[in-house]
């Protein structure tokens, strides 16, 4: 059995984490901390969890956490660099849910995050924790930097058309929708019922941080530079995000649909659709699957990807599960084998 500890254990994706995590047939739950509720059960404050998590929250504390086999830090950008030098010390494997270990350049995450890096040193040996293109050095890994939920949908949806450099990458463009769980379970003005229900806006257009992990990711897969836009939209959902991503062709011949069946054909969270399809984000919800469908409208030279994804799960808590599974050498399937909910 893995010893898990949970840093964050009350916010959204803390609580997906408890929810996946109490029924993986390997998981030894051990530690679930909050600053605001220690010494309250699990169960009490959330419900869906009775019968399922005995355990009640502690304080954050090096100590207790240093004695699990690995911690998720599901805490704010700008937490987990301040205990992962501590706790990879103690031999504990960090998988750390938030951006601290995602972009390699210490002066890019002080541009968008707005804080100097902590531990810069551990920008490098940090892996980025997108399964479908760094499986093998997530194997080896002690510090997995679990990408954002934006970044995977709209990477999983891009990556066979850089690889098989069919289109023009210099003018990428990803529209994406989310739900407002996106946010997290803080309480803002922007996020009450009646500001964020029954309406739909762009937001971050000028600039979101999740642009320079996209970039990062895509010019990582295709070692040159890569221009793109990219524009976040909040939606009256709970979870969910819809990406749809357009691009030039360069190569107007290939056999698209072919192309991203062959690519995501052994990956056992990514499902491409028959082609004319039109994903749903429904079709994914509390599910780890990213579904996705290549169209090109009229036959002309632009392709157009629908990919949809639960933002809780593959991209965030489910992803974060699918990581520890292939840390520790384990059906990368187990606890996260659940069909999308319908209706
Ligand atoms: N929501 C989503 O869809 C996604 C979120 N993410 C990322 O995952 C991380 C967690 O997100 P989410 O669950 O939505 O966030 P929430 O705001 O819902 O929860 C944050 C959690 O962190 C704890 N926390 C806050 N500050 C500290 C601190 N200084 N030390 C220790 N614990 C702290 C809080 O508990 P307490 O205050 O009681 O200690 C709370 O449990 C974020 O970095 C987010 O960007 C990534 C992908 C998708
Ligand atoms: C709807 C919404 O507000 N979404 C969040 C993204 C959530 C996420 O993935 O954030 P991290 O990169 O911090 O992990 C946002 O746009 O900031």
């Amino acid at each position: 059995m893995i010893k898990i500890g949970i840093i964050g254990g009350t916010g959204y994706t803390g609580v997906e984490l408890l929810r996946l995590l109490a029924a993986h047939p390997q998981a030894d739950l051990r530690v679930i901390t909050s600053r605001g509720e220690a010494g309250k059960k699990v169960a009490d404050l959330f419900p869906n969890l009775r019968g399922h998590v005995k355990l009640a929250f502690t304080e954050p504390d090096t100590k207790a956490l240093a004695g699990c086999d690995v911690v998720f830090s599901a805490t704010p950008n700008g937490v987990a660099m301040t205990h992962a030098r501590e706790l990879l010390k103690a031999g504990v494997k960090l998988i750390d849910l938030a951006a601290d270990f995602r972009l390699k350049d210490p002066a890019l995450w002080e541009k968008w995050y707005g804080v100097p890096h902590a531990c810069p040193e551990l920008l490098e040996e940090a892996v980025y924790g997108l399964p479908e293109v760094n499986r093998e050095k997530i194997r080896e890994a002690r510090l997995v930097a679990n990408p954002g939920c934006y970044p995977t949908a709209v990477q999983l949806g891009f990556l066979p058309l850089l690889e098989n450099g069919l289109v023009d990458v210099q003018h990428l463009i990803a529209d994406a929708k989310s739900g407002v769980s996106g946010a997290g379970r803080k309480a803002e003005t922007h996020l009450l019922f009646s500001e964020a229900a029954d309406t739909m806006k762009a937001y971050g257009v000028a600039g979101h941080r999740h642009w320079p992990e996209i970039r990062q990711g895509l010019e990582a897969v295709l070692g040159k530079s890569v221009g793109l836009t990219f524009v976040p939209h909040l939606t009256p959902m709970i979870r969910g995000i819809h990406a749809t991503l357009y691009a030039r062709l360069t190569l107007p011949g290939a056999d698209l649909q072919s192309l991203y069946e062959q690519r995501y054909a052994n990956e056992p969270f990514v499902d491409v659709m028959p082609a004319g399809s039109h994903p749903e984000t429904r079709s994914v919800r509390v599910s780890n699957v990213c579904r996705i469908a290549v169209h090109r409208p009229q036959g002309g030279d632009t392709v157009v990807v629908l990919s949809v994804i639960d933002n809780l799960v593959k991209g965030a808590a489910g992803q974060a599960v699918q990581n520890m599974n292939i840390l520790f050498g384990l059906d990368e399937r187990a606890g996260l084998r659940q069909a999308g909910v319908l209706p």
